[in-house]
Formats: structure tokens, sequence, C-alpha cells
């Protein structure tokens, strides 16, 4: 079967994604409600019945709200680092101790047979990370709220088949934007969002050859649009001489109110 998954929501109004191979399905944060993450599931033909598990990014709420409710509801572990446990511990309730599990920054678990490895992302939280998912040959990254894309990020997250990467702004909406300018320079810093462009100059740097397709993540609905979020992306790839034809790598949409398609990883 390989890895399979869904972004079921992306961007500041709630994340959460849904990892899964034949012996083990995750959810990757849990930033809804408990109500609309089962909505969201079911319109994937998925029930919170069948996860085995839920691994935290960081602490904001676009990504905990619902967590509690998610793991007693149908009593799922938690999986995040101790900074991470600590940050989100007033928000989360009461969780079973058995369900607390920690995954270090840095740390590789094995699900059965699918490999989480945690990375260390630079975003204003306690200790935020990005995980890759390996099944066998196959390999999926998922990157989002980093303002920054480090040496360590871009070695975790090369090669993989398939791509979630952050494109929050195009950089002149957000300038232009309403919101207050403390937060425009938070969001515009090392440790805030990845624009349009600096999604481009990393995808420039990591095609090899591997990565088949990239999904645009965690869009501001405030300050990006997809269609300019790809445009500025492939502009991007190409002033740094990395062109491509659509039938070698493609930039696919997320969306803040319904679930991508499901999407096998091994596809071309
Ligand atoms: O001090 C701050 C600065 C920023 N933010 C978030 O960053 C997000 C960037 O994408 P967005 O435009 O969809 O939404 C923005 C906000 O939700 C925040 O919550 N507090």
């Amino acid at each position: 079967m390989g890895i399979s998954f869904t972004v079921l929501s992306s961007g500041s109004t709630g994340n959460a994604t849904v990892v899964r191979n034949e012996d083990t399905t995750l959810l990757i944060d849990a930033g809804l409600s408990a109500k609309r993450i089962d909505e969201l599931l079911k319109e994937r033909d998925l029930s919170g019945e069948e996860l085995d598990g839920i691994l935290v990014t960081h602490e904001h709420s676009d990504h905990v709200k619902g967590l509690g409710a998610m793991a007693r509801k149908y009593n799922l572990p938690i999986y995040a680092n101790e900074k991470t446990w600590f940050a989100i511990s007033n928000a989360v309730g009461q969780i079973a101790d058995d369900n607390r599990r920690i995954l270090e920054t840095g740390a590789t678990r094995e699900f059965e047979s699918l490999r989480v490895e945690s990375f260390g992302i630079s975003h204003d939280a306690a200790e935020p990370v990005g995980y890759s998912f390996y099944d066998g040959a196959e390999k999926l990254s998922v990157a989002t709220d980093l303002g920054y894309v480090s040496d360590k990020v871009k070695q975790a997250i090369s090669d993989a088949d398939v791509l979630v990467l952050e494109a929050n702004h195009d950089v002149e909406m957000l300038r232009m934007g309403r919101y207050p300018w403390n937060i425009k320079r938070r969001i515009l810093s090392d440790i805030g969002h990845l624009s349009n462009e600096m999604a481009g100059a990393i995808l420039s740097e990591l095609l090899t050859g591997r990565t088949k397709r990239t999904y645009l993540a965690h869009l501001s609905r405030d300050h990006n649009m997809m269609e300019l979020a790809k445009m500025t992306v492939r502009d991007a790839m190409e002033d740094r001489g990395c062109f491509y034809k659509d039938s070698e790598f493609r930039l696919c949409d997320t969306y803040y109110d319904r679930p991508t398609p499901w999407d096998k990883v091994s596809e071309p």
C-alpha cells in the first residue's frame, strides 16, 4: 500500500493532516474542533476510531485546538517533544498518562512499518518541528510554520517523494495588508512564516529529480491566493535556473475549508 495522505485542512483557521500506510494511521496536528476534524475525516471515508495517534508540530491553537478532545474521544496517544508538552499542558486538558508520549526533536520512531522522523524548524513556538514519514523507499515530508529553512531542515526534507511545504504569503500583499506592523514584522521574520518567494527558492535547491510534487500549505487568506502562490513559486524556481515540465513535478493545492484528495506517495 505504501504511504497515503490527505491534508484535511491547512491555514491559520486550523491544521490537520492524515498520513497512513497499511498498518498505521496518524493525525498530524489537530487544530480544529474535534467535531470539525470528525467531519473532515468522514469526507475522506475515515473515522477517528481508525487513528493510531496524533503527532504535534507545535502549540499554537491552529495546530492543537481539538487535540485534547480527539485524544480523549478516541483514546489516542499524543506525541510531542517535552517543551511542546509543557506549552500545551493547559490547552489540552486531562490526558491519560499512557497517552502522553514524548517524541524528542530529531528522534525517529517506528509505528510498525511507518517510520517517523521529527526535525526542528524555526518558528516562534517552544520547540516546533516538522515530520518526515518513511515506508520502505517512500518518503513524505511535512514542513509548515517556519520563517526560515536551515540547512538541517533542507537535509531533513530533501529527497522526499512528496513534500507539504508552507507558502504563507505574498510579501507585497502582507506589506500592504491590514495587520499591525509588529505582526507583519513577526510573520516576515526568521521565526514567522515562509513567503511564496522563499518556498520557491527552497524548492529550487531541493528538486533533485526525486520530488514529484509539492503541496503548498498554510496559505494566508488575507495575504495570498493559490494561483498567485503557484505563479510566484514557479517564477522563483525559474529565476534560479530550475525549470520543470508539469509531467515531472507538480505544485498541488491545499485548502482551509476542505480536505485534499487522498494521495499515494508512490504514484507518479
Ligand atoms: O502575532 C501574531 C502574528 C501572526 N499570527 C498568525 O500568523 C499567521 C500568518 O498567516 P495568516 O495571515 O493566515 O494568519 C496569521 C496569524 O494567524 C498570529 O497569530 N500572531
